[in-house]
């Protein structure tokens, strides 16, 4: 997966990728290019007593390395450039993929798991292509070529190395054969530890309310040393690689100024080859350690590698069709025929069989059982979910062949838990609508009953509002959904329990301005009380998913079991209270 994913991200980069592999074999190869000429200025120089020969073959040494360290910073460059522009547009694939999810597809996946998905699984990747820029072309030439070279320099010591590199490179799998499971490990505990601090820290004021800040904290604890003890057992591993490297490189060495020491006597080596072939001694190693560097990396890589495919992968259950409908008949008639709703794996389901008309100049409100799919009901309109069965209908048209951001643009959404985004009032109210003007976005406050606490608010239209609408009360967070719903003016308005957190008084008030603003529009209202429907031309009672009883407050008060109960039982509340 991790392969199949480069592969389409890193097309691109090419160019890139060619410059970065050109760029390390012109250095590699200097490199190993350098012992042979330090051996050179040893034997033909130092040992001569020739300083023309130190100082011709010096100053190539250090053309070369100029060239070395030019070719460095280059390769570098190249793959930095590859790696982040790779990054950037996996990041916005992501990104774009989840922002054609329905409802359905983030709760599958969680919002905390796609914002980590999309930023530290990219970046791993990320790590990998850049870490693979530097070792992937430096590691075969440096081992093979120091290999070659040191044969060259010396046939006698040849066998220390026949025998010094596989005993690393079995030393390596030993290590890194338990590195690995500690390491998929270790992204499970991170996961986990990201999960409940994410959970504390939203939770926050029920952990405090409920007095129960020491078992947060026990809990924490428990996520916090588990990640601790598996980064340790990491820690501890890799703490052992690199003393068992210089080990083995060591006694290679001590082997081959030993074994040298005797040829060099015998007089078939030169004593500059001895020091070459100890340089290249240290170049293989070299490679053998960059080459399980990226052993080490892979696993942890491959786990975001099958993460972000997943995502990429899912299609979203609410597609476009191929052929939309950008303009139909009728745009504020909302009509839904049979439809039945039911969430993936879910037994039964949500809606069952619902049909209504609602029509523009009406009002349309839904009430029913906590649980009844009142919220279900609503979100079919605007697609953020689709019908298991049955119909939803806008106007002439299925809203499954209507072009959705057109579907949207004409319908206004109180969601239940309305949310505003960090910015100011305005930028907030003109969210549906760029170019509304102060004065419109004035008069929406004015309906939706917002205007004298924005008004009393230090910037006015300008103040502050802080991610999610943290720093305005529930019902004023409440109010300003609603005028932002207005201020687009849409040909359908949904109000979600939009009304449940105001008192009764202001949800009176805001119900006898709305009326005349949305007199030709199509009004779909949620609600919890009675007294908010009353006047509603039809209501719908719904229990368990399925309509019991549709018509007006008088009818159904004869009529529907359901809405009675609900009746009474409300005016029981008022008449204790
Ligand atoms: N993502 C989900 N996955 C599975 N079931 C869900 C999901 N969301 C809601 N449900 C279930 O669907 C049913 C209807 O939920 P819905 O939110 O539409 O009810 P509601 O009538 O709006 O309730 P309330 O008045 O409390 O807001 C509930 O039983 C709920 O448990």
């Amino acid at each position: 997966m991790l392969y199949s994913l480069l592969r389409t991200y890193l097309r691109p980069y090419g160019g890139d990728l060619a410059g970065v592999v050109a760029l390390q074999l012109i250095s590699t190869l200097t490199t190993l290019y350098l012992p042979s000429l330090n051996a050179e200025i040893i034997d033909n120089g130092v040992a001569k007593g020739d300083t023309g020969v130190v100082l011709s073959t010096g100053g190539t040494m250090l053309l070369i390395t100029c060239l070395q360290v030019a070719c460095s910073i280059g390769a570098v460059y190249f793959g930095a450039r590859a790696a982040m522009g790779m990054g950037r547009d996996l990041r916005g694939a992501v990104v774009h993929q989840v922002g054609r999810f329905s409802a359905r597809e983030v709760g599958y996946f969680g919002a905390p798991s796609l914002i980590t998905r999309s930023t530290n699984d990219v970046q791993q990747i990320q790590m990998v292509v850049v870490i693979s820029c530097t070792i992937l072309v430096a590691a075969p030439i440096m081992g093979i070529g120091g290999i070659v070279m040191s044969i060259r320099q010396s046939q006698g010591l040849a066998w220390v190395l026949a025998v010094a590199v596989p005993l690393l490179g079995l030393a390596m799998y030993l290590v890194i054969s338990k590195m690995v499971p500690q390491f998929r490990l270790m992204q499970s505990r991170i996961d986990a530890i990201n999960r409940v601090l994410r959970e504390q820290i939203t939770g926050i004021r029920v952990v405090r309310a409920f007095v129960r800040e020491s078992h947060e904290m026990r809990r924490f604890g428990a996520a916090n040393e588990d990640l601790a003890g598996t980064a340790l057992r990491v820690g501890k591993l890799m703490a052992l690689m690199l003393p068992m490297v210089m080990l083995i490189a060591n006694i290679t060495s001590v082997a081959v100024l030993w074994l040298g020491g005797h040829l060099i006597d015998q007089g078939s080596m030169q004593i500059g080859s001895l020091t070459a072939v100890l340089a290249y001694i240290m170049q293989i190693l070299m490679a053998v350690m960059m080459v399980t560097v990226i052993a080490v990396i892979l696993p942890r890589a491959s786990v975001c590698a099958e993460r972000l495919t997943e995502v990429l992968d899912t299609e979203p259950s609410v597609q476009a069709s191929p052929k939309p409908l950008t303009s139909w008949r009728e745009r504020g008639i909302v009509e839904m025929r049979g439809a039945t709703f039911a969430f993936p794996g879910a037994e039964a389901p949500v809606l069952r069989n619902v049909s209504f008309l609602a029509e523009p100049g009406m009002t349309t409100a839904i009430i029913g059982g906590t649980g009844s799919g009142k919220s279900t009901l609503l979100n079919l309109i605007p697609r953020l979910i689709d019908v298991s069965g049955g119909e939803v209908r806008v106007g002439a048209a299925d809203v499954r062949v209507i072009d959705p951001d057109q579907l949207r643009s004409s319908i206004g959404l109180v969601p239940q838990k309305p949310y505003l985004f960090s910015g100011t009032v305005a930028s907030n109210l003109r969210y549906g609508r760029p170019d509304a003007t102060d004065a419109q976005l004035w008069r929406c406050l004015e309906i939706a009953q917002a205007a004298d606490f924005v008004r009393a608010m230090p910037g006015g239209l300008e103040s502050p509002i802080a991610q999610g609408g943290a720093t305005v009360s529930g019902g004023q967070r409440q109010r300003l959904a609603i005028a932002r719903a207005l201020v687009r003016e849409p040909e359908i308005y949904l109000f979600d329990d939009s009304f449940s957190a105001l008192d009764l008084s202001t949800d009176a008030r805001l119900r006898a301005a709305l009326a005349p603003v949305t007199r030709d529009a199509c009004v779909i209202i949620v609600a919890q009380r009675v007294s908010t429907i009353i006047e509603a031309d039809q209501i719908i009672v719904l229990e368990d998913g399925a309509i019991v009883g549709i018509g007006t407050h008088a009818e159904l008060v004869d009529r529907c079991q359901t809405y009675a109960e609900i009746v009474a039982s409300q005016l029981a509340a008022q008449a204790a209270s």
